[in-house]
Protein backbone atom coordinates (compact mmCIF):
# COMPACT_ATOMS: atom_id res chain seq x y z
CA UNK A 1 0.00 0.00 0.00
CA UNK A 2 1.02 3.42 -0.87
CA UNK A 3 2.44 5.00 2.77
CA UNK A 4 0.78 8.36 3.54
CA UNK A 5 4.18 9.94 4.33
CA UNK A 6 7.48 9.26 3.41
CA UNK A 7 10.78 10.86 3.83
CA UNK A 8 13.47 9.70 1.95
CA UNK A 9 17.04 10.17 2.96
CA UNK A 10 16.06 13.34 4.65
CA UNK A 11 18.53 16.29 5.58
CA UNK A 12 16.94 19.35 7.53
CA UNK A 13 19.76 21.89 8.42
CA UNK A 14 18.99 25.21 10.81
CA UNK A 15 21.32 27.39 9.72
CA UNK A 16 25.16 25.66 9.41
CA UNK A 17 23.54 22.78 11.98
CA UNK A 18 22.01 19.67 10.83
CA UNK A 19 19.06 18.75 12.99
CA UNK A 20 18.05 15.72 10.74
CA UNK A 21 20.10 13.71 8.09
CA UNK A 22 19.67 10.82 6.09
CA UNK A 23 15.82 10.17 7.92
CA UNK A 24 14.40 7.74 5.28
CA UNK A 25 11.19 6.32 6.90
CA UNK A 26 7.50 5.23 5.44
CA UNK A 27 3.86 5.79 7.38
CA UNK A 28 1.27 3.57 5.88
CA UNK A 29 -2.18 4.68 6.24
CA UNK A 30 -4.17 4.50 9.21
CA UNK A 31 -1.58 4.32 11.22
CA UNK A 32 -0.98 5.74 14.91
CA UNK A 33 2.59 6.45 15.10
CA UNK A 34 4.45 7.76 18.16
CA UNK A 35 7.65 10.07 17.43
CA UNK A 36 9.50 9.42 20.58
CA UNK A 37 13.32 10.87 21.15
CA UNK A 38 14.96 12.89 23.87
CA UNK A 39 15.08 16.29 23.54
CA UNK A 40 16.88 18.11 20.59
CA UNK A 41 16.19 14.70 19.06
CA UNK A 42 15.01 16.72 15.52
CA UNK A 43 11.52 15.39 16.30
CA UNK A 44 9.67 19.11 15.43
CA UNK A 45 12.47 19.43 12.78
CA UNK A 46 10.93 16.46 11.71
CA UNK A 47 7.21 17.67 11.81
CA UNK A 48 7.88 21.10 10.24
CA UNK A 49 9.66 19.63 7.65
CA UNK A 50 5.77 17.20 6.85
CA UNK A 51 4.10 20.03 7.27
CA UNK A 52 6.01 22.26 4.65
CA UNK A 53 7.43 24.60 7.39
CA UNK A 54 11.02 23.73 6.73
CA UNK A 55 12.18 22.90 3.49
CA UNK A 56 14.84 19.53 3.23
CA UNK A 57 18.38 20.82 2.50
CA UNK A 58 18.73 16.72 1.07
CA UNK A 59 16.35 14.25 0.32
CA UNK A 60 12.51 14.45 -0.11
CA UNK A 61 9.26 14.78 2.02
CA UNK A 62 5.95 13.19 0.43
CA UNK A 63 2.92 13.44 2.43
CA UNK A 64 -0.35 12.18 0.06
CA UNK A 65 -3.92 13.85 0.94
CA UNK A 66 -4.14 16.81 3.29
CA UNK A 67 -2.64 17.72 6.75
CA UNK A 68 -3.28 19.27 9.73
CA UNK A 69 -0.69 20.66 12.15
CA UNK A 70 -0.82 21.53 15.86
CA UNK A 71 2.08 22.73 17.03
CA UNK A 72 3.85 22.78 20.57
CA UNK A 73 2.10 26.16 21.95
CA UNK A 74 -1.61 24.83 20.34
CA UNK A 75 -1.66 27.98 18.76
CA UNK A 76 -4.77 29.58 19.70
CA UNK A 77 -5.71 33.19 20.57
CA UNK A 78 -6.37 34.08 23.96
CA UNK A 79 -8.93 36.47 23.91
CA UNK A 80 -11.07 34.97 21.13
CA UNK A 81 -14.36 33.05 22.17
CA UNK A 82 -14.17 29.10 21.02
CA UNK A 83 -16.96 30.12 18.40
CA UNK A 84 -14.28 33.19 17.16
CA UNK A 85 -11.40 30.48 16.98
CA UNK A 86 -14.31 28.32 14.53
CA UNK A 87 -15.13 31.06 12.58
CA UNK A 88 -11.43 32.19 12.42
CA UNK A 89 -11.12 28.97 11.10
CA UNK A 90 -13.91 28.50 8.91
CA UNK A 91 -12.47 31.72 6.70
CA UNK A 92 -9.43 30.35 6.44
CA UNK A 93 -9.55 27.10 5.56
CA UNK A 94 -11.48 25.40 2.75
CA UNK A 95 -13.49 22.53 3.03
CA UNK A 96 -13.83 23.49 6.53
CA UNK A 97 -16.15 20.78 8.64
CA UNK A 98 -17.59 23.02 11.18
CA UNK A 99 -20.37 21.04 11.75
CA UNK A 100 -18.48 18.36 12.82
CA UNK A 101 -16.13 21.22 14.88
CA UNK A 102 -19.58 21.99 16.55
CA UNK A 103 -20.93 18.95 17.76
CA UNK A 104 -17.04 17.76 18.77
CA UNK A 105 -16.97 20.84 20.89
CA UNK A 106 -20.44 20.33 22.60
CA UNK A 107 -20.06 16.75 23.39
CA UNK A 108 -16.90 17.85 25.42
CA UNK A 109 -18.98 20.86 26.91
CA UNK A 110 -16.92 23.23 26.06
CA UNK A 111 -19.02 26.28 26.10
CA UNK A 112 -19.02 28.30 22.44
CA UNK A 113 -19.09 31.98 24.17
CA UNK A 114 -15.86 31.10 26.51
CA UNK A 115 -12.55 32.71 26.30
CA UNK A 116 -10.19 30.72 24.95
CA UNK A 117 -7.51 31.99 27.23
CA UNK A 118 -9.88 30.86 30.07
CA UNK A 119 -10.30 27.22 29.12
CA UNK A 120 -8.36 24.34 31.20
CA UNK A 121 -5.59 22.83 29.32
CA UNK A 122 -6.98 20.16 28.62
CA UNK A 123 -10.26 22.20 26.86
CA UNK A 124 -7.15 24.19 25.09
CA UNK A 125 -6.02 21.17 23.45
CA UNK A 126 -9.29 19.59 22.68
CA UNK A 127 -9.97 22.71 20.87
CA UNK A 128 -6.73 22.74 19.02
CA UNK A 129 -7.36 19.47 18.33
CA UNK A 130 -11.20 20.06 16.93
CA UNK A 131 -9.85 22.90 14.59
CA UNK A 132 -7.09 20.33 12.80
CA UNK A 133 -10.10 17.77 12.39
CA UNK A 134 -12.29 20.46 11.31
CA UNK A 135 -9.74 20.58 8.52
CA UNK A 136 -10.85 16.72 7.49
CA UNK A 137 -7.14 15.89 6.98
CA UNK A 138 -5.67 12.21 5.65
CA UNK A 139 -2.51 12.81 8.18
CA UNK A 140 -2.84 14.77 11.60
CA UNK A 141 0.87 15.37 12.79
CA UNK A 142 0.64 16.60 16.48
CA UNK A 143 3.67 18.15 18.26
CA UNK A 144 3.52 16.99 22.01
CA UNK A 145 -0.54 17.23 21.96
CA UNK A 146 -0.42 15.74 26.28
CA UNK A 147 2.56 18.39 27.13
CA UNK A 148 1.40 20.17 30.47
CA UNK A 149 -2.15 17.70 30.86
CA UNK A 150 -2.89 15.79 33.72
CA UNK A 151 -3.36 12.44 33.20
CA UNK A 152 -7.00 12.31 32.94
CA UNK A 153 -6.89 14.98 30.24
CA UNK A 154 -3.42 13.26 28.29
CA UNK A 155 -6.42 10.10 28.58
CA UNK A 156 -8.84 11.91 26.85
CA UNK A 157 -6.67 13.80 24.49
CA UNK A 158 -5.99 10.44 23.23
CA UNK A 159 -9.36 8.25 23.20
CA UNK A 160 -10.17 11.64 20.88
CA UNK A 161 -7.64 10.67 18.54
CA UNK A 162 -8.58 7.17 18.79
CA UNK A 163 -12.53 7.84 18.22
CA UNK A 164 -11.35 9.72 15.15
CA UNK A 165 -8.95 6.88 13.47
CA UNK A 166 -11.79 4.52 14.25
CA UNK A 167 -13.95 6.30 12.57
CA UNK A 168 -12.70 7.37 9.30
CA UNK A 169 -9.46 7.16 7.58
CA UNK A 170 -6.91 8.96 9.35
CA UNK A 171 -3.38 8.79 9.97
CA UNK A 172 -1.46 10.12 12.84
CA UNK A 173 1.84 11.42 13.47
CA UNK A 174 2.51 12.43 17.07
CA UNK A 175 5.35 13.27 19.27
CA UNK A 176 5.27 12.52 23.00
CA UNK A 177 8.35 12.17 26.15
CA UNK A 178 5.43 9.68 27.94
CA UNK A 179 5.87 6.55 26.23
CA UNK A 180 3.16 5.18 28.40
CA UNK A 181 0.64 7.41 27.13
CA UNK A 182 1.15 6.05 23.55
CA UNK A 183 1.08 1.97 24.69
CA UNK A 184 -2.73 1.50 24.20
CA UNK A 185 -3.42 4.05 21.44
CA UNK A 186 0.06 3.69 19.10
CA UNK A 187 0.68 1.11 16.36
CA UNK A 188 3.77 2.20 15.31
CA UNK A 189 6.96 3.69 16.30
CA UNK A 190 9.35 6.07 15.03
CA UNK A 191 12.43 6.79 17.27
CA UNK A 192 14.46 9.62 16.56
CA UNK A 193 18.07 10.16 17.85
CA UNK A 194 20.54 12.64 17.21
CA UNK A 195 18.93 13.71 14.49
CA UNK A 196 18.62 10.43 12.78
CA UNK A 197 15.85 7.65 12.62
CA UNK A 198 16.94 4.73 14.47
CA UNK A 199 13.75 2.79 15.02
CA UNK A 200 10.73 2.64 12.48
CA UNK A 201 8.14 0.23 12.54
CA UNK A 202 4.62 -1.75 13.40
CA UNK A 203 5.03 -2.07 17.28
CA UNK A 204 3.84 -5.32 17.66
CA UNK A 205 6.83 -6.26 15.10
CA UNK A 206 9.00 -4.50 17.09
CA UNK A 207 8.16 -6.21 20.26
CA UNK A 208 7.75 -9.76 18.94
CA UNK A 209 11.48 -9.31 16.88
CA UNK A 210 12.79 -8.04 20.37
CA UNK A 211 13.53 -10.17 23.55
CA UNK A 212 14.75 -9.46 27.18
CA UNK A 213 17.39 -11.82 28.19
CA UNK A 214 18.55 -12.37 31.54
CA UNK A 215 21.34 -14.77 32.48
CA UNK A 216 24.99 -15.33 33.98
CA UNK A 217 27.38 -12.51 33.17
CA UNK A 218 29.98 -14.94 31.62
CA UNK A 219 27.14 -15.53 28.95
CA UNK A 220 26.65 -12.21 27.94
CA UNK A 221 29.32 -11.93 25.46
CA UNK A 222 28.24 -15.38 23.78
CA UNK A 223 24.44 -14.82 22.85
CA UNK A 224 25.27 -13.05 19.72
CA UNK A 225 24.35 -16.41 17.28
CA UNK A 226 20.54 -15.45 15.65
CA UNK A 227 20.61 -12.45 18.11
CA UNK A 228 21.61 -8.24 18.02
CA UNK A 229 23.04 -6.73 21.07
CA UNK A 230 21.09 -3.44 21.41
CA UNK A 231 21.56 -2.96 25.23
CA UNK A 232 23.06 -4.48 28.12
CA UNK A 233 23.26 -4.23 31.77
CA UNK A 234 24.65 -6.05 34.49
CA UNK A 235 23.53 -6.54 38.67
CA UNK A 236 26.30 -8.54 39.89
CA UNK A 237 26.78 -11.77 38.50
CA UNK A 238 23.63 -11.27 36.13
CA UNK A 239 23.41 -9.96 33.02
CA UNK A 240 20.04 -8.43 31.26
CA UNK A 241 20.25 -7.62 27.57
CA UNK A 242 17.64 -6.49 25.32
CA UNK A 243 18.61 -8.06 22.07
CA UNK A 244 17.15 -8.41 18.71
CA UNK A 245 15.99 -11.62 16.92
CA UNK A 246 16.15 -15.02 18.85
CA UNK A 247 15.09 -16.99 19.83
CA UNK A 248 18.31 -18.19 22.10
CA UNK A 249 18.42 -21.75 22.49
CA UNK A 250 20.86 -21.93 25.26
CA UNK A 251 18.34 -22.57 28.52
CA UNK A 252 20.55 -20.42 31.19
CA UNK A 253 19.09 -17.69 29.60
CA UNK A 254 15.26 -16.88 30.63
CA UNK A 255 13.76 -14.91 27.89
CA UNK A 256 10.86 -12.61 27.15
CA UNK A 257 9.87 -10.14 24.82
CA UNK A 258 9.75 -6.41 26.20
CA UNK A 259 7.24 -3.67 26.44
CA UNK A 260 7.23 -0.68 24.35
CA UNK A 261 8.97 1.56 27.30
CA UNK A 262 11.52 -1.15 27.23
CA UNK A 263 11.97 -1.04 23.51
CA UNK A 264 12.06 2.63 23.26
CA UNK A 265 14.88 2.94 26.69
CA UNK A 266 16.81 -0.03 25.24
CA UNK A 267 17.47 2.23 21.97
CA UNK A 268 17.92 5.48 23.51
CA UNK A 269 20.10 4.38 25.28
CA UNK A 270 22.45 3.30 22.62
CA UNK A 271 22.03 5.65 19.49
CA UNK A 272 24.46 3.04 17.66
CA UNK A 273 21.51 0.63 17.42
CA UNK A 274 18.70 0.82 14.74
CA UNK A 275 16.10 -1.19 14.06
CA UNK A 276 14.50 -0.38 10.34
CA UNK A 277 13.22 -1.59 7.88
CA UNK A 278 15.53 -3.34 4.97
CA UNK A 279 16.14 -1.12 2.33
CA UNK A 280 13.60 -2.59 -0.75
CA UNK A 281 15.48 -5.38 -2.64
CA UNK A 282 18.10 -6.55 0.09
CA UNK A 283 16.99 -10.19 1.04
CA UNK A 284 18.40 -12.49 3.80
N1 LIG B 1 15.20 27.61 14.83
C1 LIG B 1 16.31 26.93 15.12
N2 LIG B 1 17.54 27.47 14.92
C2 LIG B 1 18.66 26.78 15.20
N3 LIG B 1 18.66 25.51 15.71
C3 LIG B 1 17.49 24.94 15.94
C4 LIG B 1 16.24 25.61 15.66
N4 LIG B 1 15.23 24.78 15.99
C5 LIG B 1 15.81 23.64 16.46
N5 LIG B 1 17.17 23.73 16.42
C6 LIG B 1 18.11 22.68 16.81
O1 LIG B 1 17.82 21.53 16.04
C7 LIG B 1 17.93 20.34 16.83
C8 LIG B 1 16.59 19.60 16.80
O2 LIG B 1 15.62 20.38 17.50
P1 LIG B 1 14.08 19.96 17.58
O3 LIG B 1 13.35 21.08 18.25
O4 LIG B 1 13.63 19.51 16.26
O5 LIG B 1 14.18 18.71 18.59
P2 LIG B 1 13.01 17.97 19.40
O6 LIG B 1 13.31 16.51 19.30
O7 LIG B 1 11.69 18.43 18.94
O8 LIG B 1 13.32 18.47 20.87
P3 LIG B 1 12.31 18.63 22.16
O9 LIG B 1 11.97 17.24 22.57
O10 LIG B 1 13.18 19.31 23.15
O11 LIG B 1 11.13 19.45 21.72
C9 LIG B 1 18.36 20.79 18.21
O12 LIG B 1 19.77 20.67 18.29
C10 LIG B 1 17.95 22.25 18.26
O13 LIG B 1 18.81 22.97 19.11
Amino acid sequence: MTPVLETTGLGVRHRRAWALRDCSLALPRGRVAALVGPNGAGKTTLMHAVVGLLRPATGSVTARGRVAFMAQDKPLYDGFTVAEMLAFGRRTNPGWDGEAAASRLAALGIPPGRKVGRLSGGQQAQVALTLALARRPGLLVLDEPLANLDPLARHDVMRAIMAEVAERELTVLLSSHVVSDLVDTCDWLVVLNGGRVQVSGDIEDLLAGHLVLNGPVELADGVAAGTRVVAAGRAGRRATLLVRGGPVADPRWTSRHPGLEELVMAYLRSPESAALPRPAGVGG
